[in-house]
């Protein structure tokens, strides 16, 4: 027989651990069910361990650079320090008995296995069933897609997963896409010394960021010394004893190991959703602004399709919490999702790009600053790749989105996120004082272009 609880949350990433803690310090019986670790991708295999090879990469990077700028340096990279970080300060060894027990701590209960919903308000893990009179959360999050090359399946590829775990870098590396996982790893790779290639499908890296952003991006990676081979698919992959593989209408090219990094697949398709007549088919659950999917039934993160980042997960949790416990709070808006890609220089992005808001049917003018030739990035020298590009929606006199790519591009990105979150007017954004000298003040030298 079911056991009656107040809300069951199934996949505990970001987000579901979020929902779960905070109904149970509320209050509520829960039950939170976590098939692998309770933390989901970004601890133990994305975020927080891609981040530590990119901090580390960047300053060896930043190293090279007193060349340019103070004398002379002399760098041995060593993976080891970063491969030990990742195992005893990211994953504890892919260990999830710490944030088990601060869900415990918190009056949850912790079932480890995968949920999949029987009926309109229960959830099956293995022999135990559990009616949730209040709420079902699902956060189950995303697998590695990996296409259906020939050749690839049963090689010894690398997703992310096996990649953040290795223990010391590939003498080569051959990496499938150029979005946010394929160049943060890339880069970071390289920094240590690996020989990389990129094979991206589309005819640019990043291709969902703006032109702009790309080409900065292009310039820099290459200057490393990274190929990037863009407008080339993949037509088949062999491994053998030297590694991998790939053939591509170009010709082929060969590396040691062989990453996928080509997007990601939802956990939607066994969770039982058919029982609600819910169609499995779709790439995403389809949510209202509180997060509901049905009565009762609240998705957050990856699977809802606004943006698969932490920050996306976390503050949907946050608005599923709120509606479960029956607290007011604004409803979910996401025409200012902030993004940023962990690469050197880093690319920032708010909102629509020039592309996405003229498909929208916008009256669209837009302005671009070159880092370089602000004052600060001028003074940076060595490392000042960049570029601000703002997108301004003529109609209501505001920016609908923005990109800020450069050195700490994400932490300039702060400002055009409250401009694009708020609807400043850029009227006003033009005379208010930015502090020189600056990164953030190339927004103003961007403003200054707008008709
Ligand atoms: C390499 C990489 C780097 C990234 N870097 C960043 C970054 O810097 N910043 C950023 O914001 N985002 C980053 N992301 C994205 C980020 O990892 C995700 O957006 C984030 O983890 C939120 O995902 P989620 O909440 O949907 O769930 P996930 O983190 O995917 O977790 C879902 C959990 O549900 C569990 N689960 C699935 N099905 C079931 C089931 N039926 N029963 C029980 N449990 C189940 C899974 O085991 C998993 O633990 C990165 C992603 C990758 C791959
Ligand atoms: N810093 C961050 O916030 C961060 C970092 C990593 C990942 N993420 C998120 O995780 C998700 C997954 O990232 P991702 O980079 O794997 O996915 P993605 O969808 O952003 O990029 C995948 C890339 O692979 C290309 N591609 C697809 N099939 C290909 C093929 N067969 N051959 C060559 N190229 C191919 C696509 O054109 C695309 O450019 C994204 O939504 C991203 O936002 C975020």
């Amino acid at each position: 027989m079911a056991e009656s609880v107040d809300a069951v949350v199934v996949g505990l990433g970001p987000g579901g651990e979020a929902v779960a803690g905070r109904l149970a310090e509320a209050g509520l019986s829960v039950v939170g069910v976590e098939s692998r670790l309770v933390g989901g991708e970004c601890p133990y295999y994305a975020c927080i361990p891609t981040k530590m090879m990119v901090r580390a990469g960047n300053t060896l990077a930043e190293a090279a650079r007193v060349r340019a700028l103070a004398g002379t340096s002399e760098v041995g990279p060593d993976f080891a320090p970063v491969a030990e970080r990742i195992r005893a300060e990211a994953t504890t060894d892919w260990d999830d008995q710490i944030a088990v027990d601060r869900f415990v701590d918190k009056g949850g209960r912790f079932v480890r296995g995968h949920g999949r919903i029987t009926g309109p308000r229960t959830v099956r893990v293995g022999e135990q069933e559990f009616t949730a009179t209040r709420a079902i959360v699902l956060n189950t999050g995303t697998e590695p897609a990996v296409p259906p090359i020939p050749g690839l399946a049963g090689t010894p590829f690398w997703t992310n997963r096996e990649a953040v775990a290795v223990r010391r870098p590939p003498e080569s590396l051959l990496v499938l896409g150029a979005g946010a996982v394929g160049l943060e790893m890339a880069q970071a790779f390289a920094r240590f010394g690996a020989d990389v290639t990129v094979v991206e499908v589309a005819d640019r890296v990043l291709p969902l960021e703006e032109p702009e952003a790309s080409r900065a991006l292009t310039e820099a990676l290459t200057n490393e010394g990274l190929r990037l081979h863009t407008g080339r698919a993949a037509e088949e992959v062999a491994h053998h004893a030297g590694g991998f593989t790939v053939r591509t209408a170009d010709g082929e090219l060969r590396a040691q190991r062989l990453l996928i990094a080509t997007g990601r697949r939802t956990n939607i398709t066994d969770l039982g959703l058919d029982t609600l007549g819910i169609d499995t088919d779709q790439k995403f659950l389809e949510t209202d602004e509180r997060m509901r999917v049905t009565d009762g039934l609240y998705a957050v993160g990856d699977i809802t399709g606004k943006g698969a980042f932490t920050h996306t997960s976390m503050y949907q949790a946050a608005i599923a919490a709120r509606d479960i416990l029956g607290e007011p709070g604004p409803p979910a808006e996401y025409h200012a999702m902030p993004r940023v890609t962990f690469t050197d220089p880093e690319v920032g992005g708010v909102g629509l790009t020039e592309a996405q808001a003229r498909e929208q049917g916008l009256r669209v003018r837009t302005a671009t600053a070159q880092v370089p030739s602000s004052a600060r990035g001028w003074i940076h020298k060595a490392g000042n790749e960049g570029v601000i590009k703002l997108v301004e929606d003529t109609e209501r006199g505001v920016l609908v989105g923005a990109t800020s790519v450069g050195p700490h591009g994400g932490e300039v990105l702060s400002a055009l996120a409250v401009a694009v979150h708020a609807r400043v007017p850029t009227e006003q954004l033009r005379h208010m004082i930015y502090a020189y000298p600056t990164f953030h003040r190339a927004i103003e030298d961007a403003l200054a272009q707008l008709p």
